[in-house]
C-alpha cells in the first residue's frame, strides 16, 4: 500500500485519513511517519516496552502498541491551543527501545542510553510507557540535555518516592526518590498533582515534602479548580526547564481501567487535558506517559485517554519549539 501523507510546512505528517482509511495500515504514532522515513525529526515519539518494575499488575510492557493503535483517530489541527503540532514541527515515532526484561539495571541504563542518543540532535522525547520506573533514566537524560537539574510535574494517584519494595531501590513505586537523591530534580519545582489513596503511613507525605515536592491533590483539583491549580503551577515552574512525567492511573478507574495500581477518586480526563493546556509557554524538555496495562483496559477507554494526552503534550512541545525557533524549519 503507498502512504500518502498530509506534508505541510516541508514537515511529513500523519498518512492522510481522507484518502487512506484510518483503520488500515500499520499503527504508528498518530500515523506518524517513522523516524527512518525522515530526515530529521524535532519531536520524537518512542515505545518502551517494559514493566519489570511493577508491584501489582502486569502488562504496561504492552503499553505503547496500544496507546499508538488507540490514536488512529487524532487529527492534524488542535483547536484547544490552536496548533498544528505536526505542521510546526517534524514529529516521528522512533519505534521502541529493546530493554532487558530479566535485569532491570541493565534495562535503567539502556533507556538512558537511548533517551540520550536519540535526543544528540536537540530533538525533545516524548516517552510511551512502560511501567514508572522508566521515569528514572528518562529523567537523568533530561537532566543531562538541560545542563541542570530539572523542575517536575508530576501526575499520578502515587507519590513514587517511596524507599524500597521487597528490598529493591529501582521500581515502578521509587522513581522520584532516587531522582532526587541523584539530585537530577530542582527541587525548587517539583510538584505531584492528582494524588489520592491509601499510603504506608504518615511518613510517606513527611518524606516526600523534604524531598521538596508539593502535592496537589486529586481532591484539590475538584475543590480549588482547573484554573487556581494551574495558576499555581505556573508560578512553581518557571522559566525552567520542565518534564512532565504521567501516570495514566492519575485519571479515575472509570476513565482509564487499564492500569496496573487503580486508586478511586481521580480526576476526569477533562481535567489533566485542560491542566496540561494550561501549561502553554513553559519549556517543556521531555514528558512521558506510562503505566498504560491493555489487558485491563476495556473499548480503548485508556489507551485513547493516553493518546489524547500525549496528542497534548505534543502540541506544548511543538508550539514552544516553534515559538523558539529551534525547529529545523
Ligand atoms: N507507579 C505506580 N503506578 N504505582 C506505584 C504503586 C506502588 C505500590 O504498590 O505501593
Ligand atoms: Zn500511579
Ligand atoms: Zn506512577
Amino acid at each position: 500500500m503507498k502512504e500518502i501523507r498530509i506534508e505541510e510546512n516541508g514537515n511529513l505528517g500523519p498518512i492522510n485519513a481522507a484518502q487512506i482509511p484510518r483503520y488500515a495500515g500499520f499503527g504508528t504514532y498518530a500515523r506518524l511517519p517513522r523516524l527512518d522515513q525522515v530526515q530529521q525529526a524535532d519531536i520524537k515519539i518512542v515505545g518502551v516496552p517494559f514493566d519489570t518494575g511493577v508491584s501489582y499488575r502486569p502488562g504496561a510492557r504492552f503499553g505503547a502498541n496500544h496507546v499508538r493503535e488507540s490514536s488512529r483517530l487524532i487529527r492534524p489541527y488542535n483547536p484547544a491551543t490552536d496548533s498544528s503540532p505536526f505542521a510546526q514541527s517534524q514529529v516521528a515515532d522512533a519505534g521502541d527501545m529493546a530493554v532487558n526484561p530479566f535485569n532491570i539495571h541493565e534495562a535503567i541504563e539502556t533507556i538512558e542510553h537511548e533517551a540520550l542518543e536519540l535526543t544528540a540532535d536537540g530533538a525533545t522525547l516524548v516517552t510511551l510507557g512502560g511501567d514508572h520506573t522508566i521515569a528514572l533514566p528518562l529523567l537523568r537524560a533530561a537532566a543531562r540535555r538541560a545542563g541542570a537539574p530539572v523542575a517536575m510535574l508530576h501526575f499520578d494517584a502515587h507519590l513514587d518516592t517511596w524507599d524500597t519494595y521487597f528490598g529493591a531501590e529501582y521500581t515502578h513505586g521509587t522513581p522520584f526518590r532516587r531522582a532526587v537523591e541523584e539530585g537530577i530534580l530542582d527541587t525548587e519545582a517539583i510538584c505531584h498533582v492528582g494524588t489520592r489513596g491509601p499510603l504506608y503511613g504518615k511518613k510517606d507525605l513527611e518524606d516526600d515534602k523534604r524531598f521538596g515536592f508539593g502535592i496537589v491533590t486529586s481532591s484539590d483539583v475538584y475543590y480549588q479548580g482547573v484554573r487556581e491549580i494551574v495558576d499555581k503551577l505556573r508560578v512553581r515552574i518557571g522559566n525552567r526547564p520542565l518534564y512532565i512525567s504521567v501516570d495514566i492511573d492519575v485519571l479515575d478507574p472509570a476513565h482509564a481501567p487499564g492500569t496496573g495500581t487503580p486508586e478511586a477518586g481521580g480526576i476526569t480526563s477533562r481535567e489533566l487535558l485542560e491542566i496540561l493546556r494550561g501549561l502553554r509557554g513553559l519549556n517543556i524538555v521531555g514528558a512521558d506517559i506510562v503505566e498504560v496495562s491493555p489487558a485491563y483496559d476495556h473499548a480503548e477507554m485508556t489507551g485513547v485517554a493516553a493518546s489524547h494526552v500525549t496528542y497534548d503534550l505534543i502540541s506544548l512541545i511543538s508550539d514552544f519549539r516553534s515559538r523558539e525557533g529551534v525547529n529545523a524549519r
